[in-house]
């Protein structure tokens, strides 16, 4: 089995981004160690969601990476995604594990073990877990977890961890130490002056 990506880059389709040419140089770089996770802004329309979709599980395709989707399992569904990523205010982790089925990716969202080990429980195969750090990228999260936090996760589980939240290539080495098997980025990527030599930095962290 192809060990699970330890690097995770989310679509960042606010206005201005251009999510297709950050995907393509970060596949560049990283290709079948990548997982790419397609992520629209709630207010999109689920064409759109569709479109950006399709497009991306295709050149995830060629990459040989992984392809995931947000929220939004029919969509996955529908361009054949690897799997897809569901968080609180989304689908329970098992009626999207019945939605998926028993062999896609399936990722949750958990900031503390006994959530953590609920979503483990109900069939989620990876953990996001966050916010580690505080972000500008997404509005009304908790409080930070910190590295502590998700120590305290990814020792309450056996699935892989991915940080998410604030992640730069500099705090990839305490977040490892942490017990992360991964991280998930926007902001590192999508505001990245060159996303090809920003892929490269977290990639050179994390492997
Ligand atoms: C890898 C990863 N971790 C966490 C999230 C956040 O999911 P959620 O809490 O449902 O928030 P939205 O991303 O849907 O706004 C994620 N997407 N990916
Ligand atoms: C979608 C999401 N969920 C928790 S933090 C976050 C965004 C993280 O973005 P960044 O990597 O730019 O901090
Ligand atoms: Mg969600």
């Amino acid at each position: 089995m192809r060990p699970f990506p330890r690097l995770h880059l989310i679509t960042d389709t606010r206005p201005g981004r251009e999510p297709l040419a950050v995907v393509e140089a970060a596949l560049g770089v990283a290709g079948e160690h990548l997982a790419v996770q397609v992520r629209v802004e709630d207010d999109a329309t689920d064409r759109e969601a569709y479109e950006l979709a399709a497009r991306v599980r295709a050149l995830c395709a060629e990459a040989r990476a992984i392809c995931l989707v947000n929220d939004r399992l029919h969509v996955a569904l529908a361009v054949g995604a690897d799997g897809g990523h569901v968080g609180a205010l989304d689908l329970p982790v098992d009626a999207a594990r019945r939605v998926l089925g028993p062999y896609a990716i399936l990722g949750a969202t958990a900031r503390e073990p006994a959530t953590a080990r609920a979503a483990v429980d109900a069939g989620a195969s990876y953990l996001g877990v966050g916010p580690a750090y505080a972000t500008r990228t997404k509005d009304g999260l908790p409080t930070p977890i910190g590295v502590e936090g998700v120590a305290a996760v990814a020792r309450a589980v056996g699935v892989p961890v991915i940080a998410i939240a604030g992640v730069t290539a500099e705090r990839i080495p305490e977040l490892r130490a942490a017990g992360a098997h991964g991280v998930a980025v926007i902001g590192a990527l999508s505001q990245a002056p060159d996303p090809v030599e920003a892929t490269k930095a977290l990639w050179d962290a994390l492997r």
